[in-house]
């Protein structure tokens, strides 16, 4: 599959050399685009082809009022994509707008992000978008400008390695257990190097939600693409959104053809049986660092671990049910969807919060937003205790109001753990919505397959 598109897509260059790719959607958030955008400015060049690029506002947007930026560079960021995209005639899904969320979200949701194409942008998380049979990856801002310019990219092409994932995936156990799993299976660079096909009945089962959350996370095990083949479930999400072709049937005839047709064409295969999967947590400062909520904490192997044990305060030996938690986040590129907040709403419902603890609900977008009030789910948050939030990337990262205290523990939905990544001193502790919903509730993990909620 991930030659197919691949040579589809070559303009110039020999393989094994960096080539020459035509790049089919250039996702923009206002982070890594002001530089982009002054260079083609400074150059007086345009950007070739707005109706390939699609910008939105995400990582700056005080969750609590959108619409009342504080902090300087945050309000200077959001200004300044919002000129961008006017004097560039880009689309932008500004902040309160329907369309806005973060970017690894509204990109599906609104059906730019199809099989076959080649998406980018200026941000790691862009693997997302490989759940749809896509090759997608993040990009560096310079890149970005030779995007904007060009509309085409660089790249060396990836060695391939082929994930069957198989078996019978027990409930309270979810995609974002999966690939925890397999990344502190690989170690937390295993995956350098590499393009990830997941395979198997358990990619076959899942929904695009969780096939999402797998792609999401390749990143955080080194690898820059995690995609899946597409399918009937892939072709039903994209029916019907705002971008989705006219003619699916055409649109469909044509995707059809991206699939592996011989997994022993893969440079390096895994095996991954899910049946004895237990939920995840992550102790340390890199998604590596993470064990079965069953498990414990194992001994530091050098100098880093040691480290990471220092900065957290938890003892090798310790079960990662007696981290004392108190802080929760709901949302982010991985975790942010309305699956996600259903499931994290289901255990919540009738429930509440620990004592002392808080909590943060954060929909991916204003699009979830809308759709979790009709069905009720931010009530059910608020009487557990949560807070309910307007659409961004939140306590995903400290670059809002959405800051997680020093030295408390947070158990959280999002992606990244490495130190003071949700504020200066904060502690993060990776989990499935699942897993952090029952955390909230208890104030420390509990085995959601086993013990009473
Ligand atoms: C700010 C952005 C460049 C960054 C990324 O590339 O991933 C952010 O989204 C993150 O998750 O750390
Ligand atoms: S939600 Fe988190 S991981 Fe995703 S783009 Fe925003 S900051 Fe990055």
């Amino acid at each position: 599959m991930f030659d197919k598109i691949w040579n589809q897509h070559v303009i110039t260059g020999e393989p094994g050399e960096p080539q020459l790719m035509y790049v089919d959607l250039h996702l923009v958030h206002e982070v890594t685009s002001p530089q982009a955008f002054e260079g083609l400015r400074q150059q007086h060049r345009r950007v070739r082809r707005p109706d390939k690029t699609f910008a939105t506002m995400d990582h700056n947007v005080p969750t609590e009022d959108i619409f009342n930026v504080k902090d300087v560079i945050a309000k200077k960021q959001m200004a300044t994509l919002q000129t961008n995209a006017e004097e560039f005639g880009v689309t932008l899904a500004s902040v309160g707008t329907e369309d806005q969320g973060i970017i690894h979200v509204i990109g599906p949701q609104l059906g730019l992000t199809q099989p076959g194409k080649i998406i980018v942008c200026g941000d790691s998380h862009t693997s997302t978008h490989g759940a749809f049979g896509a090759i997608a990856f993040g990009i560096g801002t310079s890149e970005v400008e030779h995007v904007f310019a060009t509309q085409t990219i660089w790249q060396q092409k990836p060695k391939t390695m082929g994930i069957h994932v198989h078996g019978d995936l027990k409930a309270g156990v979810s995609a974002k257990d999966i690939i925890m799993a397999l990344i502190s299976q690989s170690g937390f660079d295993g995956f350098t190097g590499y393009a990830i096909e997941f395979y198997g009945n358990v990619i076959d089962d899942m929904s695009m939600a969780n096939r999402m959350t797998l792609s999401n996370m390749v990143i955080e095990g080194g690898a820059k693409m995690g995609q899946m083949k597409p399918d009937q479930t892939t072709f039903d999400y994209i029916a019907g959104r705002k971008y989705a072709p006219k003619d699916m049937t055409a649109a469909m005839k044509y995707w059809s053809q991206f699939y592996t047709d011989d997994p022993s064409a893969f440079d390096k295969t895994l095996d991954f049986d899910v049946s004895k999967l237990a939920p995840y947590v992550s102790f340390g400062t890199n998604p590596g660092m993470s064990v079965p909520v069953d498990g414990q904490l194992p001994e530091p192997k050098d100098d880093n671990d040691r480290k990471a044990y220092d900065y957290v305060g938890l003892k090798p030996g310790s079960s990662p049910k007696d981290i004392p938690l108190g802080y929760a986040f709901f949302g982010s590129c991985t975790n942010g969807r309305l699956e996600d907040l259903e499931a994290a709403a289901e255990i919540l419902k009738g429930q509440h919060i620990a004592n002392g603890l808080t909590a943060l609900v954060v929909p991916g977008s204003m699009a979830i937003k809308a759709e979790a009030e009709r069905r009720g789910l931010d009530q059910i948050f608020k009487d557990a205790g949560c807070q309910w939030r307007m659409p961004g990337c939140s306590a995903c990262l400290g670059m809002n109001p959405d800051l997680v205290p020093a030295g408390v523990h947070c158990a959280s939905t999002s992606n990244r753990n490495f130190e003071g990544r949700q504020g200066s001193g904060s502690i993060t502790h990776l989990a499935s919505p699942q897993m952090v919903a029952a955390a909230a509730i208890h104030g420390h993990f509990i085995d959601i397959r086993k013990e009473a909620i």
